[in-house]
């Protein structure tokens, strides 16, 4: 008898380092045990030092992409991440709303650790009217969150304040990550679900460099679970302990801000 395993789809960019991007996504899902699909929207020329070059591909065969896996697999949840610039973005809106894939988590990734710019300015406002609306859970980091809502976040009132805004802009639920917040002992995240209830996802702080890939992986492992049919209380949760044990269990792959330990449990 053959094993069936849930099937999920991330919408990304290549990081040919493997520690981020569409790698680390597929990475996640495996450690999840979820069948993890891709649709390449860019390739980028990447490794733990930062981003040498990107290639946005054409449109066509993103279409084609999304055309051949909704003819043969059975994707029951979808994330995207590196979108590249707007007509990338229309592309994706258009073919989430063609195809039924389940719930889709949105990872608005503008900017990689190193700095470099992984979405054009101009496509920031096609992110907010086109994708914002289809999307179960968006999970900005503080800078993402602050060019959404243009509201400044220098503290734990400023994340609930994001989260709200960011539902009246059209998303379901809301993960603001505070990865990026100036505290020393904790790293706390902050959840805005669709009925109004929220609650505050908090782990230890590590002290580290090799945090290359962390959105990527909280956002995949939460679409592996809801792809698995876990609620998405309980998805967010998973993730946030995934992310905590690969950023704990280090790795050394390397010479700049090293990836994350995707074996770890
Ligand atoms: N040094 C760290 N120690 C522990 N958890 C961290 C650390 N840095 C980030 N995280 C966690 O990793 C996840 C991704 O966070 P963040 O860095 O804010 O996102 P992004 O990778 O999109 O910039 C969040 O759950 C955050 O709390
Ligand atoms: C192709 C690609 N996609 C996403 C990221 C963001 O990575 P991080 O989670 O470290 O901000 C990246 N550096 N490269």
């Amino acid at each position: 008898m053959k094993k069936q395993f849930p099937q999920a789809l991330t919408i990304a960019g290549s990081d040919s380092g493997g520690g981020a991007g569409m790698q680390a996504d597929l990475k996640t899902m495996q450690m999840r045990h979820v069948f993890g699909a891709s649709v390449v929207v860019a390739v980028t020329a990447q490794n733990t030092r930062g981003v040498n070059d990107a290639f946005t591909l054409p449109k066509t065969i993103i279409d084609e992409q999304f055309e051949a896996i909704a003819d043969d697999l059975a994707i029951k949840a979808v994330k995207s991440g590196m979108l590249a610039n707007s007509d990338t973005v229309r592309t994706v809106a258009k073919n989430l709303r063609k195809f039924n894939f389940g719930p889709y988590i949105l990872d608005p990734v503008m900017v990689a650790k190193g700095g470099a710019h992984l979405l054009t300015d101009d496509a920031v406002a096609t992110v907010k009217q086109e994708l914002l609306p289809l999307a179960s859970l968006v999970t900005p980091n503080l800078p993402e969150a602050e060019v959404l809502t243009g509201i400044t976040i220098k503290d734990q009132g400023a994340m609930r304040v994001a989260a709200e805004k960011l539902q009246t802009l059209g998303a379901k639920n809301v993960l603001v990550k505070g990865g990026h917040l100036d505290t020393e002992t904790a790293a706390s995240d902050y959840v805005l679900l669709a009925d109004g209830t929220d609650f505050w996802l908090s782990g230890p702080r590590f002290e580290t460099i090799n945090t290359h890939g962390t959105g990527d992986t909280i956002s995949a492992c939460i679409a592996a679970e809801i792809a698995k049919g876990t609620d998405l209380k309980s998805a967010i949760q998973i993730g946030k302990a995934y992310v905590t044990a690969t950023i704990r269990d280090g790795i050394l792959v390397g010479h700049g801000h090293g990836p994350l330990n995707h074996w770890a449990v």
